[in-house]
């Protein structure tokens, strides 16, 4: 299995260039599924992930031509199956998002449970729950959800008990190709959700609302093909945003948008940092030493829990103390566990990882768990004294691209071994 050695102690200096992001991404290559014709998808980070997923197009029967490392064009009118077997779906949890599409475009779908994942039950009920409103036939057996509708989907007013990402996705992507207008209240409002939505209208769907907590969408006929350039990644941004702050550094990011970030850029400069912006661009200049800062998760436009394991990384180190209270998923610390190691003061109570700065972090053996856990522990590493082992990177190469060659050109001392 390979893993990073890092020797720690290099500030961050320099510009990066921020990849497409990889939770919108996913579920617009799931979305390609619901048209007739050619897709050309471009900004696609390259990304396990995203391997995944065109595995899982390919065993539909849908393939894809790469035209370079970051576009792809999908030929869903190949579309010839409608199973999504367990083998793919349990590598990623964004597979359940063939579910919405397979039953709004072929009537039936068959996809395995996610099941379990490492930082929490993650179950898909309002997936499932929402669809039957929209009049799919639904059970789960031996570990996969069947779905099937007799005809079109119906329009449907859906209220979601709980804010879920996927959730919204799943069924404002079935609903596209709905008899009627389906109403989505409770909506996630994540950027995500609005790039989803711009990919789909670029199709011909009728999707308003997107970024709202209601969402409509007047369902159409079918979906031709089109051609759409994927968001920037704002969680790969702040990943690289706390890095350059724990270094001590002052790093641009580039291709990026800063107003997906809000929350991140505020928690960021009660750290101590100096943040610039500019249309695509953002700016730290850190601080000799941050400051703590308290972090609660929440739905967007709150503080993301993508975010989360990368603040304890900061709170690690900072100057005081600080807390982190993860309130989106029951079982995201399994980083903390791991920082320890290397020297961290967080005690868990509950959901909250309270943590006391150290002056300095000493490079462990530590293990990847889960893909952002990944990127707090490479964090730690960048500042630790001494050399850091990061084990199991296969979790980091699910969501970030080519992470150390982006972090070597700013300046750390990080590679990748077998
Ligand atoms: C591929 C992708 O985009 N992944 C993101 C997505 O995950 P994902 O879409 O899986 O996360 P959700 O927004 O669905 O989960 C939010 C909460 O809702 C609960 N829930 C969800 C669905 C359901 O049917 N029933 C239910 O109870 C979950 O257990 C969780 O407690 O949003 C999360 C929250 O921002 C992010 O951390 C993930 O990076
Ligand atoms: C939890 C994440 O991804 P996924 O939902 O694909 O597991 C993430 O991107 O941090």
């Amino acid at each position: 299995m390979q893993k990073f050695v890092i020797t720690g102690g290099q500030a961050l200096h320099g510009e990066v260039v921020i990849s497409g992001a990889k939770n919108a991404a996913l579920p617009i290559l799931m979305a390609s599924l619901l048209a007739t014709d050619d897709v050309e998808i471009s900004n696609v980070p390259a990304l396990q992930d995203v391997r995944t997923s065109l595995k899982l197009l390919a065993d539909l029967g849908v393939g894809s031509t790469q035209r370079d490392s970051n576009s792809y064009v999908i030929h869903p009118q190949e579309l010839t199956n409608h199973i999504a077997s367990y083998d793919l779906v349990k590598t990623m949890r964004a597979s359940i998002l063939v579910l919405g599409p397979l039953l709004a475009r072929s009537g039936k779908a068959q996809v395995s449970l996610p099941g379990g994942c490492a930082i929490g039950a993650r179950p898909v009920n309002l997936h499932i729950e929402g669809l039957r409103q929209m009049g799919a036939h639904i059970t789960v057996e031996n570990g996969y959800i069947n779905a099937e509708v007799d005809g079109r989907l119906q329009g449907a007013q859906i209220l979601l008990d709980t804010v879920s990402v996927t959730g919204t996705e799943n069924l404002m992507m079935a609903a596209t190709l709905a008899d009627g207008v389906t109403t989505i209240e409770n909506a996630a409002r994540e950027p995500e959700i609005v790039d989803l939505a711009n990919f789909l209208n670029a199709l011909g769907a009728d999707v308003r609302g997107a970024g709202s907590d209601t969402i409509e969408i007047h369902g159409v006929e079918q979906l031709h093909g089109g051609s759409y350039s994927v968001q920037p990644d704002r969680i790969e941004t702040g990943t690289f945003l706390v890095a350059a702050l724990v270094t001590g550094g002052d790093v641009t990011c580039k291709n990026t948008d800063p107003t997906m970030l809000d929350a991140v850029m505020k928690k960021l400069t009660e750290a101590g940092a100096k943040i610039s912006k500019g249309d695509d661009w953002i700016r730290i200049e850190a601080p000799a030493r941050p400051k703590p800062v308290n972090v609660i998760t929440a739905p967007h436009p709150a503080f993301p829990t993508d975010m989360q394991a990368q603040f304890c990384a900061l709170n690690a180190i900072a100057d005081g103390s600080g807390w982190v209270r993860e309130t989106i998923f029951e079982n995201r610390f399994m980083h903390v566990p791991e920082l320890q190691r290397m020297g961290a003061q967080i005690e868990l109570e509950g959901n909250t990882a309270i943590c006391k700065g150290v002056a300095e972090l000493a490079g462990a053996q530590v293990m990847c768990t889960d893909l952002r856990a990944s990127a707090s522990l490479v964090i730690a590493g960048l500042v630790a004294k001494g050399q850091t082992t990061v084990e199991r990177i296969y979790h980091i190469d699910r969501g970030y691209e080519a992470i150390e060659k982006k972090l070597t050109a700013l300046g750390a001392r990080i590679e990748r071994q077998n």
